[in-house]
């Protein structure tokens, strides 16, 4: 039975990049699909606006939704500080078996745990069964139709806190259009867009930051 691109691309990483070095991973990933085959990471350029966001929130406690091949766990695994945890959920089993291996073989295991579940199910799990009490940092970069109802659903589940920093990824592509009207419309969040490019691509897209204010 034929690989998939997804194993593919770990398969890459196992032979190229050098095991327990988070950036060599990364970078690692970058090459392939900017190269051989295209895939659905942040990249580079957006994993930069990423990496300065994660850096300026400094989270002891960060979600992300979305693991996918784990490209972004390890990116904001490795710029976690002592005792940090990144908690990310990935609900295709495929998926979170490749992003899992990423995750050992960067090194990252220690602080980043990745939930196999769908977000709306393991959202409400968080406080209980992942003793969470307010989450500081969110990435949401999986289904674009599912970054509204799920930050209704943090907000409900009183996961965030005046200050909590959520980061979405492609609000211009593929987009997100409810989920910018939602965050801009309400008086609970403050939003800063970042303009950007698609990964590996020359397509404009952007992130958005809404900062919870309580
Ligand atoms: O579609 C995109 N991303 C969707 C990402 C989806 C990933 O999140 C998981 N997921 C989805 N809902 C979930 C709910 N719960 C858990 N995992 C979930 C999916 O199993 C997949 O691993 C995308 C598309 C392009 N593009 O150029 O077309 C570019 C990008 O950067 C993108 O992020
Ligand atoms: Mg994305």
């Amino acid at each position: 039975m034929n690989q998939s691109k997804e194993q593919r691309i770990l398969n890459f990483v196992l032979q190229n990049a050098v095991r327990g070095d988070p950036r060599s991973v990364v970078d690692t990933i970058d090459r392939y699909c900017s190269q051989k085959e295209w895939a659905m990471n942040v990249g580079n350029e957006k994993g930069l606006i990423l990496d300065k966001t994660v850096e300026e929130a400094s989270p002891s406690v960060a979600l992300e939704l979305g693991s996918y091949c784990g490209y972004s766990a390890v990116r904001i695994g490795r710029l976690l500080k002592a005792g940090a945890r990144l908690l990310t959920v990935e609900f295709n089993p495929q998926f979170a078996a490749i992003a899992k291996q990423m995750i050992e073989f960067a090194g990252v295991q220690d602080k980043v745990k990745l939930l196999e579940g769908p977000s709306e199910e393991i959202i409400p799990q968080l406080k209980k069964k992942y003793e969470v009490d307010t989450l500081d940092f969110v990435f949401l970069d999986h289904w674009k139709d599912r970054y509204t109802p799920d930050t209704i659903l943090l907000q409900e589940c009183n996961l965030l806190r005046k200050g909590s920093v959520l980061l979405a990824d492609n609000v211009i592509f593929p987009g997100a259009p409810e989920f910018l009207n939602y965050v801009r419309k309400s008086p609970h969040f403050q939003c800063t867009n970042y303009p950007s490019h698609l990964e590996y691509m020359e397509v404009e897209d952007a992130m958005e930051k809404a900062v919870f204010l309580g």
